[in-house]
Formats: structure tokens, sequence, C-alpha cells
């Protein structure tokens, strides 16, 4: 954490777009024109192709960026296998996939000295990361900036949600601020190095293993609503000219693989195309909601999803709670009580979330697996009950989920974690009966 990251995260440009052809440069005439790979690209530089999608995939679907850039990513030595620390991949298969409803306080704080990289726990996930398909959900709580080495993940691209304290994302196409209220996501294979704009960071990861996140068609909402595309940012190229061994991490099949360059891989001068970082502000976040009666469900707060191979059912999906006007008239106005065939975490950046009057925090989470009984707790069912209905804003919290196709398996280490809340099932006790016939 530094004052000079703090103002470098201040000055931030970004080019404005979901899932835009951009184009940058750091230096004039670093960018080749009207061609991808010319016989000698412009100012001495390599070009290479990041490819996130197959070559062949619909135009729809096709990413992939063109780097120009100091040395080319190919002149590495082997990577050798290291330590995983407490990241852990799909398969989940050390522990069984649990019906219970579960509940998790924060992480504990971190040893002094955890990097963004160090500080990543994994709480579980669904699929096969070599299949690339399912998910995988992690947490991270650092105090320290990541120096000399920088990550990229094979598996997946990772969608990183602050909690508390802002990330300033050194990404190979550029510089990202991230803080709490925000979304930021790193493509798959894209390198970057995390440093902290605070003492210290905590937040959430979602790791999909699957189709790229995409914005959510509108259907009869209409041309506009839910999350802008123009309210996406992505970096504009920024480069490290840095002759000194640079360690690359690299998730690859469930595995931390390691390598020392002799210089920093954060060396592109010049970029363009589609697979790119981005980052985006929820609080932008158009909610829609019911103006007559009852409760819609929360697939009309979904930022972004992940499609599978069924149209309409979501590898996974990325829903903002953000806040809202509730009006329903004679409407149970707080998330109704259900069981659901899709998977639900959920976490909290900040204030309250309407279904639960205590217990869920900021930086806590909820797993109420496929299936699983949930819904208010006890003292919100009471307190909505009665509710005198009059138009009421929801403005003291921003709460999300990852909401998955696949059951959630949580690892050893969540489902056996201090900080798991035992006796979580007792926020649905004394629920009375009410019937009369
Ligand atoms: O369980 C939850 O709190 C998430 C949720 C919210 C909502 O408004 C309706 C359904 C649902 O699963
Ligand atoms: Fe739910």
């Amino acid at each position: 954490m530094s004052e000079q990251a703090r103002k470098t995260a201040e000055a931030l440009e970004y080019l404005t777009g979901f899932g835009n052809e951009h184009s940058s440069e750091a230096v004039p005439g670093a960018l080749p024109i009207g061609r991808n790979s010319p016989q000698r690209a412009p100012l001495g530089l390599y070009a290479e192709q990041l490819s996130g999608s197959a070559f062949t995939e619909p135009r729809t679907h096709n990413r992939r960026s063109w780097l120009y850039r100091i040395r080319p990513s190919a002149a590495h030595p082997p990577f050798t296998r290291i330590d995983n620390g407490a990241l852990r991949s799909a398969p989940f298969t050390e522990s069984v996939a649990d019906p219970n409803r579960l509940r998790w306080n924060p992480l504990p704080d971190p040893a002094p000295g955890t990097d963004f990289l160090a500080g990543l726990w994994t709480l579980g996930g669904n699929g096969d990361a070599a299949q690339r398909a399912g998910m995988a959900i992690h947490l991270y709580a650092a105090n320290a900036d990541m120096t000399d080495r920088v990550f990229s993940d094979s598996d997946g691209e990772l969608l990183i949600v602050p909690e508390r304290g802002g990330l300033l994302l050194h990404t190979e196409l550029g510089l990202l601020a991230a803080r709490p209220g925000d979304m930021a996501l790193i493509p798959r294979g894209v390198r970057f190095r995390v440093e902290l704009l605070d003492a210290d960071a905590r937040g959430y990861i979602c790791e999909n293993y699957g189709q790229p996140f995409e914005l959510p068609n509108l259907g009869p909402i209409g041309a506009n609503g839910l999350a802008a595309a123009r309210d996406f940012q992505a970096p504009v190229a920024a480069y490290e000219d840095i002759e000194r061994p640079t360690e690359v991490i690299n998730k690859f099949c469930g595995n931390l693989w390691s390598a020392t360059y002799d210089h920093s891989p954060l060396d592109v001068v010049a970029w363009h195309g589609s697979h790119v970082p981005y980052v985006y502000d929820m609080r932008r976040f158009n909610v829609l909601g019911s103006i007559s009666y009852d409760h819609p469900d929360p697939s009309i707060f979904t930022v972004l999803t992940s499609p599978s191979d069924t149209p309409g059912l979501a590898g996974v999906d990325f829903v903002v709670f953000a806040p809202r006007w509730l009006v329903g008239e004679d409407t149970f106005r707080p998330p109704y009580f259900h069981r659901n065939v899709m998977s639900e975490y959920m976490g909290l950046i900040e204030g309250a979330y309407d279904a639960k009057a205590e217990g869920f925090v900021p930086g806590g989470g909820s797993l109420h697996n496929m299936m699983s009984a949930h819904g208010p707790d006890h003292e919100t069912f009471e307190r909505a009950s009665a509710a005198e209905l009059k138009p009421q804003k929801i403005d003291d919290g921003l709460a999300f989920m990852f909401e998955t196709r696949w059951p959630i398996t949580a690892t050893a280490q969540a489902a056996g974690a201090d900080h798991l809340q035992r006796g979580y099932d007792d926020v649905w006790q004394g629920l009375q009966r009410h019937f009369r016939a």
C-alpha cells in the first residue's frame, strides 16, 4: 500500500463498454494499423495473440486480444509446482456436498505480509476446472502488495468483489482500481498483480471455469435496464519495463505452478481486442422491481451471467441486491421462503440484507445449496408480516449472490472452519403455526 498507488488509482482513465473491440497504446505508434502481425511490429515490439475462445466460436462469443509487448511470453524457463496454500479447485472431492444451510463469519485476519495471492482461501465450488465447467468461490484477505510476482489463472476468469479495502490491479492490459461497491473481472489467462489501496483488503471471488460472463438478455424489459454496457470500464495500455526477476504463478488444472522470468511480463505497450479485464461500479446498477404486488425472483438483479449449453440455465449468475424501493401492495416484501434447484452463495459488502435480521455480516457468506429450504429468518418474517406497507427504501446494504446450476461442495477447510456459524438453522426456529381451519 502506498500513497503513489492511491494517486495512480485516482488518476486512472478507462475505455468504456462491455464486450467491445477496444484498442489502446501507451506509446504513440505502438499499435500496428490495418494488420495484427506485421513482419516487424512497431517499435521493436513482439506481437502475441491471447485467445479467450476457440478461434472458431461465433462472433458473438469470440474473444481474443492482440498484445504488443517488449518480450514474448514464450521466453520463460519451465514452470514447477509450488504449494497451493489454501486454494482448492474443482472437482471438489475432499468432502461431500452438504444439503444443510451453511453460514460463515468473515475470514480471520491474515498474518502480516500476506499478499492477495497468498491470501486466497477456497470456500467451495462445483464442476471440473479441466472440463471448463463450473465455478469456485474463493475469499481473499491481504495486507501486503504483490511485489515481483504476478498471477494468472488458466482455469477460468476471476470475478472479484472487494468488501474491504481497494485494489489496484496491474494487468497485462493496464491498470484497474476496484474498491468496495465495485466488481472487477480478470479474464482467463491474463496476468496481473495486486497492489493494495488501503492497509488491508478483503473480498470474494467467483472463479468461473465456464463460458465467460456476459450481460443477460433483457427480453421484455427492453433496450435498457439492469447493468448498462457503457458502465463497464476497461484499462488503457500501461506497461512495466522492469528487467528484474519476476515470479509468474499460474493456476493450471487446480494447481499452482511457478516460473521466474528475467523481466516483468506486464510489458504490453499496446493492445487491441475483446479479451479484456474490466471494472463495474455496482451502484450504477439500474434496479428493476415490482410496482404492483409480489416479490419478483432475483434474476431481475442479474449483473452478468455465464451461460451453459442449456438456454436460460446459467453455469453461474452474478446477482446484486442494491438499494431500491419496495412498494408492493398486499405483499410479503422480503425474499420469500423457497427451495431452489439452483445453488446460492451470498455475500455482503456492506450494511444488512433484507431477509436476515442478524448474523449475515459483511465479509461473511451463506450457502443455500440445491433444494435447501431457506428464506426470511424468524425475526424478519414476523416484522414483514406485520409491517405497514408504505413505500419503503431499502438503502442500508449491498449484497450479492453467485447462483449456479450445480450444487456447491464446501472444501474441508470451509466445512470445518472455526468461523462457520454452528447453529445457523436456529434462525428459522420459533416460526409458529398460525393455521386455523
Ligand atoms: O435466498 C436469498 O436470499 C436470495 C433470494 C432473494 C430473493 O429476493 C428471492 C429468492 C432468492 O433466492
Ligand atoms: Fe434463495
